[in-house]
């Protein structure tokens, strides 16, 4: 797939990228979380320790970088907040709490919305050939392996007619894979029954202590004056108040009136992806 140039002023963020290998029979991997985070919460950020957890317990696989990817403006998700404030909260999150997870703008200031499956691929351009992949202690190379970090809510949208493209599905599972992380409210083995032709690349990680934190309830609960402190990092929720953020239903929100669902916006974009891609 063609990847669109990158915004102004991009730098492919990569100062937490674990170049060397620790064990050089291992798989070296990155994982990419896609979604709204608006705002990140502890369980977006646990996903990845979720993740690394479930990877060096399971798998041949060795994670030498997580990645959060703010979806672009354009998604016009309702309760998406412009994709500065996301990416800046996101920064908090990760700079403030984490070791080693960063992210990546590029997705979030496109002009226009990029499917998962463009943003994958810039990621492996970005690290394959930009960065060079990664080497062992002996100074081998090792081509990174990048796959999408998911919960299973999001898993079981693959399932819904209109909402991804076959060619999409096929490059996202196929030539990526994916970590599903299980959440309440969502069937995990009906999210996954037809995805059977990648099971080889799909991972599900069950979550060992519930937490069904969300987006959506930390919006409500800040509009309702309730307190979200230990929902997320403390300096996001300073950063939150600081801002006026999410104190009513439509502003400081991105432009989201136009009226289109996102599922409109998402069959829009996957229809004109098979298309291109056929
Ligand atoms: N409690 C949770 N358990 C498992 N996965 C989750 C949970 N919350 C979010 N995710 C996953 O995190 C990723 C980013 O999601 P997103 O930013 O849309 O969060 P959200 O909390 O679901 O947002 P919203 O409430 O606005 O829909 C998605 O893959 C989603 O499935
Ligand atoms: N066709 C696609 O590429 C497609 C479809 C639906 C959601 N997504 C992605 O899933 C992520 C999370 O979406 P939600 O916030 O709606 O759960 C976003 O990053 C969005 O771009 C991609």
């Amino acid at each position: 797939m063609s990847l669109p140039a990158p915004p102004d002023n991009y730098t492919f963020p990569s100062h937490r990228f674990n170049r060397t290998l620790r064990n050089a029979d291992k798989t070296p991997l990155v994982l990419v979380g896609c979604g709204s985070f608006s705002p990140v919460t502890y369980l977006h950020l646990r996903m990845f320790e979720m993740a690394v957890d479930y990877v060096r317990q399971n798998t041949e696989f060795e994670v030498v970088a997580g990645y959060l990817s703010p979806v672009n403006d354009s998604y016009k998700k309702p309760g998406l907040l412009s994709a500065q404030h996301r990416v800046n909260m996101c920064s908090i999150a990760t700079e403030q709490t984490s070791s080693w997870l960063m992210v990546d703008p590029w997705e979030a200031y496109q002009t226009e919305y990029q499917r998962t499956a463009v943003v994958l691929d810039h990621f492996d351009h970005e690290i394959n050939q930009v960065l060079g992949g990664v080497r062992t202690a002996d100074g081998e190379h090792r081509k990174v392996r990048v796959m999408l970090l998911a919960g299973s809510d999001l898993i079981s949208t693959m399932s819904e007619p209109g909402v991804w493209s076959a060619p999409d599905l096929e490059h996202i599972l196929g030539r990526y894979g994916t970590f599903i992380i299980e959440r309440s409210g969502t069937d995990i083995s009906r999210a996954t029954e037809t995805l059977g032709a990648w099971r080889h690349n799909i991972f599900i990680i069950t979550q060992l202590i519930q937490n069904d934190v969300s987006s959506t309830k930390v919006r409500l609960f800040i509009r309702r004056g309730l307190s979200v402190r230990y929902l997320l990092p403390a300096p996001v929720v300073s950063y939150i108040e600081e801002n006026g953020l999410y104190l009513d239903d439509g502003a400081p929100t991105s432009d989201n009136s136009s009226g289109h669902s996102k599922k409109e916006e998402i069959s829009k974009d996957a229809s004109s992806a098979s298309a291109s891609t056929s």
